[in-house]
């Protein structure tokens, strides 16, 4: 049915044009207000990245958004807009497990926007290093998936990094069988990052029985390296497929369908300082307590007394041979709340370690 009445497709597209123009003056009024800040900030010496504030001017869109727009898509564009602003206050390096492709790039690009100097480093420990001797701002390290659990690696690097933690991220994590030939025929090795070979245990066993799984440094280096010889195929994401030239040979492989990586993101506090309270925040900690019985329970005693909610609660162990453990925590809030800061306060006493990883944010979509 036609409406005789509708306006026409060349219609719609001038006022769509005309829209954009208007769009095109207030971003950039925008941008020249960031500008402004960046000034500012730059006269009082002050740092630019304020993930509390972007959280918040997120929120509010989101509060105030009427549609049709939906309120998923606020935080990509919104993100971008201020990756753009905060470009024009200074550069933002970024740190992460690459090369090209990787998740922790897309975790970075998700978090950060694309306006950011990526780089790419060959391992957690690299990134963990590079950002503590000042050469990115910021590193972005996977911290825990849905599947598989913490990431043993990372854990232990918080435990004597000077890095804190200042912002977090989640990504939905699709992996894919990439090669060179498109099939499954002829492979003989598949290559990936450990974690997405555990992530993809079951598929692999009922499909490529047999074939070897070897681990590389990051799915996109074995992407990398399925480009040069047709009997590798590598799992990593399409965008690795795209940037190494494979095609996907299977895709979805990972064997939970609801795969998710959660990312930390990390900076030199003696150069960033901790977020101010955004109001929807996280505390992340790390604990030891004595080996005695009822040590854990008395960890959680002063959470319940203060009222603080835990939304994470893992052990790893302590390398002591002692059966011994580090407990790395979540608490719901930030130290400037005071049940909050009560709590802290009462469990450092109750430690045998203590250490505060950083209060951030929590991930807004
Ligand atoms: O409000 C600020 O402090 C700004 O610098 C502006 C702005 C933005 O574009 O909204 C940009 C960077 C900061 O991380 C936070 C927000």
């Amino acid at each position: 049915m036609t409406n005789a009445n509708a306006p026409s497709l060349a219609t719609l597209r001038e006022r769509i044009d005309a829209t954009d123009a208007e769009l095109l003056a207030l971003l950039n009024r925008r941008a020249a207000l960031a500008q402004e800040v960046g000034e500012l900030k730059k006269r009082e010496g002050s740092v630019v990245f304020r993930p509390e504030r972007e959280a918040q001017v997120i929120d509010n869109l989101k509060r105030r958004n009427a549609g049709p727009l939906k309120a998923d898509n606020i935080a990509p564009i919104w993100r971008e807009i201020m990756s753009a602003c905060r470009a024009l206050e200074t550069p933002t390096r970024v740190a992460y497990l690459g090369p090209a492709g990787t998740f922790s790039e897309e975790a970075a690009l998700g978090f950060f926007g694309s306006s950011i100097v990526r780089v790419p480093c060959a391992s957690f420990d690299e990134v963990f290093n590079t950002t503590a001797a000042g050469a990115a701002d910021f590193g972005v390290v996977a911290v825990e998936n849905s599947t598989e659990g913490g990431v043993a690696r990372t854990l232990d690097l918080f435990l004597h990094t000077p890095l804190s933690i200042i912002g977090e991220t989640s990504l939905f994590v699709r992996h894919n069988l990439l090669r060179k030939d498109n099939s499954l025929a002829g492979i003989r090795t598949v290559l990936a990052h450990p974690q997405a070979l555990a992530q993809c245990h079951e598929w692999l066993g009922t499909h490529l029985p047999g074939v070897e799984r070897r681990p590389a440094a990051s799915n996109a280096e074995g992407a990398r390296l399925a480009a040069e010889d047709p009997s590798i195929a590598a799992i990593a994401s399409a965008r690795a497929g795209s940037e190494y030239g494979l095609h996907v040979v299977a895709p979805a492989i990972q064997d939970d369908p609801h795969n998710r990586t959660r990312f930390a993101i990390v900076t030199d506090p003696r150069r960033h300082p901790a977020p101010a309270a955004s109001g929807h925040d996280c505390t992340s900690l790390v604990v030891s307590v004595p080996n005695q019985p009822g040590a854990v329970h008395d960890l959680l005693v002063p959470l319940k007394t203060h009222g603080v909610s835990m939304t994470r609660f893992e052990s790893r162990p302590a390398r002591s041979g002692q059966w011994e453990y580090y407990f790395y925590i979540d608490l719901d809030g930030h130290p400037d709340q005071p049940n909050v800061a009560a709590a802290l306060t009462a469990l450092r006493e109750a430690c045998a370690f203590f250490k505060v990883l950083g209060a951030y944010p929590v991930d807004v979509h």
